[in-house]
């Protein structure tokens, strides 16, 4: 299979190594010039708990991106997925399969705009990653994938495309029900990326916070309300076992979240796809979310600073 990765970011390129190195045939599509230059020209660097390697790997800018893919992944930031797709428009018209991994809610409903429901898988990942610097990603920690097509009607290609993520190593399932695995998803991170942004720690830091568990229960038992009005079976239990799971340095203990990664760099988060996706829905259901309201407004305040 021949394989695009669209938002070649930190988590792009490490899906990108990962499945090169099990021989799938892959290109990274990035809208920052510098970062692709420095793929085509030195390869991408990655560096691991282990050891370093440059990898090579074909990489072009989105609005020269042009090829038949039988897969797109998109791993854009949620705010940069419109225009990821607007300027990627001649590889969609010929991709099998357009499939998001990004966090965040909204991102199938973005999709939709712009490729058939056919095409389209969702998903979540544990998997992380940090971006150190141009064609510089530092890699470490374990995860795994939850994903599934919107329309059941060729389980044989859904089948392919797992048993390809799997030859990889990343851990890949497809979900029963993916909805229930994105809104899981986006109220761990409405947890780990918002306080760890805040708090100016990674994951494991945070773990050993004597208030940690409790401060997550606060934004976790909103979310689940929010999730009942939108029909979705979520449960406390379900995201507290992923916050816990998370603090072991094996899993992602050391990684400083996609948020605080965000702010470090002076960049925009995906806060308004999180809590404040959240706070917005419950808002408009008439469901009390003052937590999920509040961290929305400190994270857009550490944003302006
Ligand atoms: N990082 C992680 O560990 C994890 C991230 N995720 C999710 O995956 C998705 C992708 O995130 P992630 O890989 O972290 O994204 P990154 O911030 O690493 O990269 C996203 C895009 O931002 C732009 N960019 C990033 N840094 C710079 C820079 N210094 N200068 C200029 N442009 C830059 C690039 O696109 P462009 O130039 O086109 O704007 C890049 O493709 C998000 O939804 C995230 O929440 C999910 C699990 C873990
Ligand atoms: C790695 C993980 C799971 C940590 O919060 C994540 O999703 C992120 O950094 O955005």
């Amino acid at each position: 299979m021949k394989i695009a990765i669209a938002g070649a970011g930190a988590m792009g390129c490490r899906f990108g190594y990962m499945l090169a190195d099990s021989g799938v045939d892959v290109t990274l599509i990035d809208g920052w010039k510098t970062h692709v230059d420095a793929i085509n020209q030195q390869g991408l660097f990655v560096e691991t708990e282990t050891d370093s390697r440059r990898y090579s790997l074909p990489a072009m800018l989105a609005e020269d991106a042009r090829g038949a893919f039988d897969v797109v992944i998109l791993f854009t930031k949620a705010m940069q997925m419109a225009e990821m797709l607007q300027k990627i428009a001649p590889v969609l018209a010929r991709a099998k399969v357009v499939m998001t991994l990004s966090n965040g809610l909204g991102n199938i409903e973005t999709l939709e705009q712009y490729v058939d429901r056919s095409v389209i898988y969702a998903g979540v990942t544990l998997w992380s990653c940090e971006l150190e610097g141009p064609g510089h990603i530092r890699a470490t920690g374990s995860g795994n994938i939850e994903l599934q097509p919107m329309m059941s009607a060729d389980m044989a290609m859904a089948d392919r495309v797992v048993d390809m993520l799997n030859l990889a190593g990343l851990n890949a399932e497809l979900s029963a029900n993916v909805l229930l695995s994105i809104w899981k998803k986006a109220a761990f991170n409405s947890v780990m990326n918002t306080y760890c942004a805040l708090l100016d720690c990674n994951v494991g830091e945070f773990g050993k916070l004597p208030d940690a568990l409790n401060m997550a229960r606060t934004v976790v038992r909103e979310i689940v309300l929010v999730a009942r009005s939108q029909q979705i079976p979520l449960t406390e239990e379900m995201v507290m076992h992923t916050v816990q799971k998370v603090f072991d340095p094996r899993e992602s203990g050391e990684h400083y979240p996609s948020m605080h990664q965000d702010l470090h760099k002076g960049r925009l988060t995906e806060i308004d796809y999180l809590n404040g996706a959240v706070a917005r829905i419950g808002e408009a259901q008439g469901i009390a979310v003052p937590v999920n309201r509040l961290l929305t407004q400190l994270i857009h305040a550490k944003e302006a600073q």
